[in-house]
């Protein structure tokens, strides 16, 4: 049975005290929402990484937002899937529009990275998502299609079982705009089926497919009762403690 999970993704925000702080506050919070086999995750900066593994216990995993795709060497400033490992991290976002935008992302390089990640046991939460352009012009699904295929479609059916999926709209990220749940609910089977093509039903029904892009307390639980989602990754709604549990409550509601 596929995993719910609610990421939070704090991106380049927090400075270190107010990290741990807003981290102290969502453990707290969590614990008393959180059911069965759910999941809440805090994928921070860097610097937060090593505190919050430590204080995170069971309730809340941690992840990061990048990693590079080598083991190791001469790459300046550059962070390592063994290094975030070495802290306790569990999961790293890896193919988020923002890296793949500004930082020119390929799909081949996230498919490197998704390897080097899964090779030092972390989970990589796998993003993809349209543009606004890509979406009117009606090209999506095979956009969609494209960053499944050549980023995490080569993998083994054992790595592939690793993987959760956002599906993140690229016009709903920060914009407030959120896509309807029916057309999120849409995408969400799209994806399942892809999957379902190239490893067959049972890995399909066990992966877990999360929704991003302006999900909020009030648009969560519409959101969560689509059939194909199963959580989400939250950016700016995980920077507030008060607002990141209701999500994780509307995944109970
Ligand atoms: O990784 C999270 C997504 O980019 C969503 O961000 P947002 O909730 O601020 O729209």
């Amino acid at each position: 049975m596929r995993k719910k999970i609610v990421a939070g993704n704090w991106k380049m925000n927090l400075d270190y005290n107010e990290g741990v702080s807003l981290f102290s506050e969502i453990v707290n919070m969590v614990k008393d929402e959180r059911k069965g086999d759910q999941l809440a995750v805090i994928c921070a900066p860097f610097i937060h990484l090593n505190s919050l593994a430590k204080l995170g216990g069971t309730d809340v995993a941690i992840g990061a937002q990048n990693i590079h795709d080598k083991e190791s060497g001469a790459y300046t400033g550059e962070i390592s899937a063994k290094m975030v490992k070495s802290v306790g991290v569990e999961y790293v976002i890896l193919g988020h529009s923002e890296r793949r935008q500004y930082q020119a992302e390929s799909d081949e390089l996230l498919a490197s990275k998704t390897k080097i990640a899964l090779a030092n046991d972390l989970k990589p939460i796998f993003c993809i998502g349209e543009t606004l352009d890509e979406r009117n012009n009606g090209s999506y699904f095979e956009v969609l299609k494209k960053q499944l295929v050549h980023g995490i479609f080569s993998l083994t059916e054992e790595d592939f079982r690793q993987i959760v999926i956002a599906y993140e709209p690229v016009w709903a990220i920060g914009t407030g705009l959120t896509a309807s749940p029916e057309q999120a609910q849409d995408i969400h089977a799209f994806i399942r089926s892809e999957i379902e093509a190239n490893y067959g039903f049972n890995v399909a029904d066990d992966t877990t497919i999360l929704y991003g892009g302006s999900c909020n307390p009030t648009n969560a639980a519409s959101l969560f009762a689509q059939k194909d989602i199963d959580g989400g990754l939250i950016g700016g709604a995980s920077l507030k403690s008060r607002d990141f549990t209701d999500i994780i409550k509307a995944l109970n509601s």
